[in-house]
């Protein structure tokens, strides 16, 4: 497959890395010194494009792929409240978008429980619940893209909370998401349930950036020849 890399940044390498293992091919690798040059390739040079770059650049590289009728994998988080005009940019060029907050098998497992357990609990009022991520420093985005998919899970599974707010609450009225950022941490999450009597959680730690990288690259080799928009639970037997 002719993969064009846009971000070649810790993301970018390690997809580059395994793509190349697969027997891919890199068209090119585009990091935002190249930005511009990411308008002069055509559908008919590149099979897919895989998009993790910065939450202020995404959007416009994803439409931009979209206008060219190439399709795009993208797993930049922090821009999701633009979905809305991005999904009407993809209708309209009968376009072709996958989009995930973490391409990592076992993150998307972890989404599965999540859901079964916060069903589950809600039944128990004398547990709360809680979400944590910590990632390393230089992340951009707060909270987690992961820790958004989690509470989404939580929440549609508890009607009495009002939403989420990115601060260690344990308001019953709303679900707290705590960030922290502690050197080179790849990504971990935690849900935690406490009553008074004692403390449960799910717990994710990822230990390197291969599961995401693969993830991204399965997801780049089942889009090409698809219309619309697609996340993990399409590519992945959950
Ligand atoms: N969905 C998932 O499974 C995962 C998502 N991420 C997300 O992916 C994004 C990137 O993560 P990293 O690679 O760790 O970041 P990074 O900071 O190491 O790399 C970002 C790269 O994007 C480039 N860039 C910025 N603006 C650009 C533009 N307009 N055009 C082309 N290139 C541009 C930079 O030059 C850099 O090479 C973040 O939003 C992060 O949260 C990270 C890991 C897994
Ligand atoms: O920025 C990162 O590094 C990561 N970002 C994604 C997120 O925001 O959830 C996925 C992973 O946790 C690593």
């Amino acid at each position: 497959m002719r993969i064009l890399l846009i971000g070649y940044g810790k993301m970018g390498r390690t997809i580059e890395r395994l793509a190349l293992a697969k027997g891919h091919q890199i068209v090119a690798a585009l990091s935002v010194e190249d930005a511009s040059t990411l308008a002069s390739y055509t559908k008919d040079q590149v099979d897919v494009a895989i998009e993790f770059t910065s939450p202020d650049a995404a959007v416009s590289n994803i439409m931009t792929c979209l206008e060219k009728g190439i399709p795009v994998v993208c797993g930049t988080t922090g821009w999701l409240q633009h979905l809305p005009q991005v999904t009407a940019t993809c209708q309209q060029h009968n376009g072709a978008l996958f989009y995930a907050s973490n391409f990592s098998v076992g993150v998307n497992l972890f989404f599965h429980f999540n859901e079964y357990v916060a069903q589950k609990m809600q039944q128990y009022p004398e547990y709360g619940v809680q979400v944590k991520e910590i990632h390393h420093v230089h992340k951009l985005d707060q909270p987690s893209g992961t820790a958004l998919t989690i509470a989404e899970g939580i929440l549609k599974n508890y009607p009495d909370k009002q939403g989420w707010v990115n601060d260690k609450t344990t308001s019953p009225d709303i679900l707290g998401i705590e960030s922290e950022r502690e050197g080179e941490v790849v990504g971990t999450h935690v849900v935690q349930y406490t009553s008074p009597n004692d403390t449960f959680e799910l717990h994710h730690i990822a230990h390197s950036r291969e599961g995401f990288a693969a993830g991204a690259l399965l997801a780049a080799e089942w889009l090409p020849g698809k219309q619309g928009i697609f996340g993990m639970t399409d590519l992945l037997q959950l």
